[in-house]
């Protein structure tokens, strides 16, 4: 006899590859950390980049900082799912236990561009959630920016001159929220979240459960 389940949360099911982008200064970095903290059940895929460190970032927890060369090596060994190049630096996310992983029901958050979105999105539709971020105005964007305060004046008019192009790719993304409030911004996410887990086809667990219950 199959288990009884008293609610979706106790039958298997695949993990997600849980996917947020946005303009840079919108919020993303925020919204993933909140996240990260609330649910136990995502993991970051920590990416690899040749960006060096910001104040309070961590080697293996935010990113790993690499060399041009290390990073060459990675991308003649494979060792990425996708890469690209943004701000003059490159990003990729290693490849990892990440498939496997989601077999078991391992969620996976990616802080990640539009390039690496459409990437991972052509490579494994099925599993990929795409959230875009956008921020309440240009206004806001550049005053968050500032506010940061880990980029130089002529970094934060780079990120505010490449921000309209980025804004571009928002219809690419299942879903778009504003970051005006940070608290309202992270509950819509969330929502996205669990409604993305309770999807029918991310449900293994259901096909005996169903048949249990009509047998
Ligand atoms: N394609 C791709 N983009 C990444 C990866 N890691 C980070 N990014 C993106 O690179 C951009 C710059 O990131 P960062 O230097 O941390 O600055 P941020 O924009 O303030 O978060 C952001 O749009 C990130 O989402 C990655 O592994 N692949
Ligand atoms: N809703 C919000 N209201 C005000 N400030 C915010 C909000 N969301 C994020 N911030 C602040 O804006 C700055 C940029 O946010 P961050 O998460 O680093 O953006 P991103 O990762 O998209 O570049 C940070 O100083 C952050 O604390």
């Amino acid at each position: 006899m199959a288990e009884s389940a008293q609610d979706n949360d106790k039958l298997a099911r695949r993990g997600l590859m849980f996917i947020l982008s946005s303009p840079s200064g919108a919020g993303k970095t925020t919204i993933s950390r909140m996240l990260l903290a609330a649910d136990d059940e995502i993991k970051l895929s920590v990416s690899v980049t040749t960006r060096p460190p910001r104040p309070g970032e961590e080697d293996g927890v935010h990113y790993y900082f690499v060399d041009d060369a290390e990073f060459d090596r990675m991308v003649e060994e494979d060792d990425f799912y996708e890469w690209a190049h943004v701000f003059g630096h490159r990003y990729g996310t290693p490849k990892g236990r990440i498939r496997a992983a989601l077999k078991d029901g391992q969620d996976f958050l990616f802080d990640i561009d539009w390039q690496g979105t459409q990437q991972l999105f052509q490579k494994d539709q099925q599993d990929v959630v795409r959230v875009f971020i956008l921020p309440p105005s240009i206004a806001e964007l550049e005053r968050r920016l500032r506010s940061r305060g880990t980029d130089s004046e002529e970094v934060v008019q780079a990120r505010m001159e490449r921000a309209r192009a980025e804004i571009s790719h928002w219809d690419a993304y299942d879903y778009v929220v504003i970051n005006e409030d940070v608290n309202a911004c992270f509950a819509k996410v969330r929502e996205i979240l669990d409604a993305e887990r309770m999807k029918r086809q991310r449900q293994t667990g259901l096909i005996p459960f169903v048949r249990e219950l009509m047998s």
